[in-house]
């Protein structure tokens, strides 16, 4: 399998591409606005791989491309995939709804695994907060996430899927309170959110349940990024057996 990485020079760009050659897949493109013409091989720390990084995302030509990088890129990026016919996987969060809407749009052109998390641990978290708020439909639910000071969205993307679990699980259309502040007395109807930055924490999140006199809390925690990018990479080989087009989760990657 041939791949791409698009965000190549990133903290998750430069690990999938460490990891993808470890795992003995052939890199073949590399992009990002970083670091244009240097080998991103060598950007990646695994030595000489002969992939200039390119900004020229017009050029894309492999079987899947793995993506992590802005939301504007990825946009573009799609459109791309789309008019090629190539399969991506996108681990970029922080969209808006309307580019929501069109990476489905363009996912009907081709197969696009989209996950604010590839993390097994998460994927199978958000089960387990599934089946608490279906248990717990009567407790108050706010989520609290910690992330390192570089990351450029908030909440995080897995944060917000977790809300929406959440929300699918009690069948109420709970809204979503980001923080709190002045007058702000709870009601029935909210779910908080709440992010938290600083230093190199590389991701934890935290939904509280909370009844009268206890409380239940779900935490993960990722320590390195390892997990997200082998995921990323299992997704990439699995949606390289997958010819129709449309979007998938992770957990059609992982059959859960
Ligand atoms: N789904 C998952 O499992 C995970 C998702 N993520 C998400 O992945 C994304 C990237 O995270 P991370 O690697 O930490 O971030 P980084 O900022 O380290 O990497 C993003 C890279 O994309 C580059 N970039 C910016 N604009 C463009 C463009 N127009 N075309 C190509 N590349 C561009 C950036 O360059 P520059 O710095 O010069 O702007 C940077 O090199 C985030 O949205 C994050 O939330 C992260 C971890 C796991
Ligand atoms: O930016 C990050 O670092 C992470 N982003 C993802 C998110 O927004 O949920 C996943 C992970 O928590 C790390």
């Amino acid at each position: 399998m041939r791949i791409a990485v698009h965000g190549a020079a990133g903290r998750m760009g430069r690990l999938v591409i460490k990891n993808a050659v470890e795992e003995g897949l052939e890199v073949v493109q590399a992009f990002d606005v970083s670091r244009v013409g240097e080998d991103a091989g060598e950007v990646a720390g695994v030595g000489k791989l002969d992939v200039p990084i390119s900004s020229n995302v017009e050029e894309l030509s492999c079987d899947v491309v793995v993506d992590f990088s802005v939301p504007s890129a990825t946009m573009r990026l799609l459109e791309v995939c789309s008019e090629k016919g190539i399969k991506a996987v996108v681990g970029t969060t922080g969209f808006s709804d309307e580019q929501r809407e069109r990476i489905g749009e363009l996912a009907s052109s081709t197969p696009v695994v989209l996950s604010p998390n590839f993390s097994v641990g998460v994927n199978i978290f958000w089960k387990a907060l599934e089946m608490l708020a279906e248990k717990l439909s009567d407790y108050d639910m706010e989520i609290v996430e910690i992330h390192h000071r570089f990351k450029r969205d908030a909440p995080s993307g897995t944060a917000l899927k977790a809300g929406e679990v959440l929300k699918d699980a009690v069948g109420k259309d709970l809204r979503f309170v980001f923080g709190r502040e002045g007058e702000s007395l709870r009601s029935d109807e909210e779910i908080g959110i709440f992010a938290v930055r600083g230093g190199d924490v590389v991701g934890e999140h935290t939904v509280f349940f909370i009844g009268f006199g206890e409380r239940i809390e779900l935490t993960h925690r990722a320590w390195n990024r390892e997990a997200f990018s082998r995921g990323a990479i299992r997704a990439a080989k699995w949606i390289a057996k997958v010819d129709k087009p449309g979007l998938y989760s992770m957990n059609d990657v992982l059959g859960i």
